[in-house]
């Protein structure tokens, strides 16, 4: 028998690899004989980089730019063959940088993303997948545009400062100082949701919460943002903020739309066409995906979804394991009509947060080896 096991990583607890390595082990534990194909994936949010690396035969780069609070740090992209990189947002602007006390979406910045892309160009790259989730940052993007030479100017002319606080005083967008080899380099931006820019689907209301917002943060950044549209579509004559995927990211989205020669597609499609998920699946009797959270976001196109509608594509049941999983039956249902036919929490008792980080590794394996069982006894396995 085969199984497929493409789960997400676990998020400040285990990466995909050791997801997948986990379930595999534990399913083996019942059903020692099963052919687990592990595929690590990713959506766009953090892990992006090396998942797609690892698929490619590529490698990881290192170097100094911006991060998230404006400090400088260390941070990487990928390169894969001799024109090709990879660069995810998470790796300069990312949620899992900064401890829980230290969010701050109202001043985080995309500055180094914006650094990040400078780097690749430098070397000659001039194919580039921006991988958009798992950030800290609700600027629009406007600390990226201005790292590659962009002008974001309040109305006195001065240049904004960093954050969505900075988009608040935004009047006008300058783009003649920008970075002559965006026009030439091709960008593929893989997003892990395909929210709009603003307003109740947006960016601030559906993922401000997670990098620290109260709800009047949420309304504040949601009118920064609606003013950074209004001034885009005065620079370059088009809207951009009510198409999907705008609002991947804290707005990068909206970024690359309206300002780079850029297709936004949904980051899990990107990661299952580099792993060849199509002929992993022939022959396969079941897949097991997963994430950290399972919840109704991950309606909007994250890895255990679109892991699910793939499998669906080819006949493939579909289950997931998640950490914490839906507690509403209109989402299990929503997920099921994509293709995730069961959802299991991994959880064996109460534990606090920290407790159910820490053994996440554990709770995996007995998880599987426990579906693993049950698809015996429901005789499934050969
Ligand atoms: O980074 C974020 O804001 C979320 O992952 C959605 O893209």
């Amino acid at each position: 028998m085969k199984v497929v096991i493409a789960p997400d990583s676990f998020k400040e607890s285990l990466s995909a690899a050791e997801v997948a390595a986990a379930i595999a082990a534990g399913w083996r534990m019942a059903l020692p004989a099963t052919e687990c194909i592990e595929l690590p994936m990713a959506d766009g949010g953090e892990g992006t980089t090396q998942a797609l690396v690892t698929a490619s035969g590529g490698r990881l780069e290192h170097c100094d730019v911006t991060g998230p609070l404006g400090e400088m740090m260390t941070a990487f992209w990928g390169r894969i063959g001799e024109h090709t990189a990879v660069i995810e947002c998470a790796a300069s602007g990312g949620l899992d940088l900064l401890a829980r006390d230290q969010r701050d979406p109202w001043r985080a910045t995309t500055r180094g993303t914006g650094e990040l892309i400078r780097a690749a160009l430098d070397v000659g790259m001039n194919e580039i997948i921006i991988g958009l989730g798992g950030s800290a940052t609700n600027d629009g993007g406007a600390g990226m545009m201005q790292a590659l030479g962009a002008r974001l100017l309040d109305d006195s002319g001065a240049e904004i400062g960093p954050g969505a606080e900075g988009l608040e005083q935004l009047a006008a967008i300058d783009l003649s100082g920008l970075d002559k080899r965006l026009k030439t380099a091709r960008f593929q931006v893989a997003c892990d949701v395909d929210n709009p820019l603003t307003g109740p689907n947006g960016a601030s209301a559906i993922f401000g919460p997670q990098k620290g917002a109260d709800a009047a943060l949420v309304q504040r950044m949601d009118a920064c943002l609606a003013n950074y549209a209004r001034v885009i579509t005065e620079c370059i004559g088009e809207k951009v903020d009510t198409i999907a995927g705008a609002g991947a990211a804290g707005g990068l989205g909206a970024a690359f739309l309206a300002f780079f020669n850029a297709s936004l597609k949904p980051g899990i499609e990107i990661m299952l066409d580099a792993v060849d998920m199509d002929s992993h699946l022939e022959g396969a009797d079941l897949v097991i995906t997963g994430e950290g959270r399972i919840d109704s976001q991950t309606e909007r196109g994250k890895t255990p979804v679109g892991v699910a509608r793939r499998a669906k594509h080819h006949g493939v049941p579909c289950i997931a394991l998640g950490g914490s999983v839906p507690d509403e039956v209109e989402v299990l249902e929503a997920l099921s009509k994509q293709g995730l036919k069961a959802v299991f929490p991994i959880l064996p008792g109460v534990a606090d947060l920290e407790q159910a980080l820490s053994e996440a590794d554990t709770n995996l394996k007995l998880c599987a080896r426990n579906l693993a069982a049950y698809w015996q006894l429901a005789g499934r396995s050969d």
